[in-house]
């Protein structure tokens, strides 16, 4: 497979979506091994207690680092080759964007680690820094209960970029925040009618006049950035093109 993913959760319900559709197939055409697994598996007291109460005090509690430390060992056994990224979504992570995206594509192996409750006591990750590379990312600013949603959010973003996933690769590169499109966002799409309830697409893009497309699909797209993310907008860089993207 291009791609081995382990995730570690105690919700392994949540991440079924990952069986359908996009990810479900590159599971099924072998360009991606999945694998779900309850992190329960790995403790061994009746109740199978992950959690306890925080050391200092303070709301909530913390994941306790025996069953993750077994998990890991169980899923990355000292020795193993190539040796696998440890991605551990957290609020305090390092923003996940396209690069980081593509940067995961890359990777052979990857190893979810999804926490709940206030998160994984800090010596997991230390630990595993002994023997992988512990990435801590966050998909946002902006507060979940746990990390199975930002697991399927990165799934998603890395698996589409394998060879062979998506069915037209050129779409991966005309889209928003890829770098071949200098950062900006796209525009609006149209498809049949030409006309519906009265709205009429855009002439220009029935002209059939290629040129004139391109620059106007290219005025959309800035037009929409500095309207919608004005922080994506490039500055014109001296001696550069007049907008400062040529
Ligand atoms: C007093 N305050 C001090 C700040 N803490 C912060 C805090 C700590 C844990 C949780 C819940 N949680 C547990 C594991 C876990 C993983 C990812 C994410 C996550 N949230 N948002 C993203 N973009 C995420 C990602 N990716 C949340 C997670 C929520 C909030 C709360 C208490």
């Amino acid at each position: 497979p291009a791609l081995r993913a382990d995730v570690v959760t105690i919700f392994p319900d949540y991440l079924a979506p990952l069986r359908l559709s996009l990810i479900g197939r590159a599971a099924q055409t072998g360009i991606l091994d999945l694998a779900v697994h309850d992190l329960r598996e790995w403790t061994h007291d009746r109740h199978r207690t992950v959690d306890d109460t925080p050391y200092g005090g303070g709301a909530g509690m913390v994941m306790r680092p025996e069953p993750w430390g077994e998990a890991l060992g169980a899923l990355v056994p000292p020795g193993t080759t190539p040796v696998p990224r440890l991605v551990v979504p957290t609020p305090a992570g390092r923003r996940f964007t396209q690069a980081v995206a593509v940067e995961l594509a890359a990777e052979p192996h990857l190893v979810f680690a999804c926490g709940r409750y206030e998160g994984i006591d800090a010596r997991v990750a230390a630990d595993a820094a002994t023997r992988m590379r512990v990435d801590e990312i966050s998909i946002g600013d902006y507060v979940l209960n746990g990390g199975e949603a930002a697991v399927l959010v990165v799934l998603e973003a890395v698996v589409r970029l394998l060879p062979g996933v998506v069915g037209n690769p050129e779409s991966l590169t005309e889209e928003s925040h890829a770098a071949e499109h200098d950062g900006l966002l796209e525009g609006p799409v149209y498809t049949k009618p030409p006309v519906w309830r009265g709205h009429e697409v855009p002439p220009v893009l029935l002209s059939g006049d290629h040129g004139a497309i391109g620059r106007w699909r290219r005025e959309q797209a800035l037009e929409r950035t500095a309207r919608v993310r004005p922080d994506l907008v490039p500055v014109p860089v001296a001696g550069r093109g007049l907008d400062g993207l040529t």
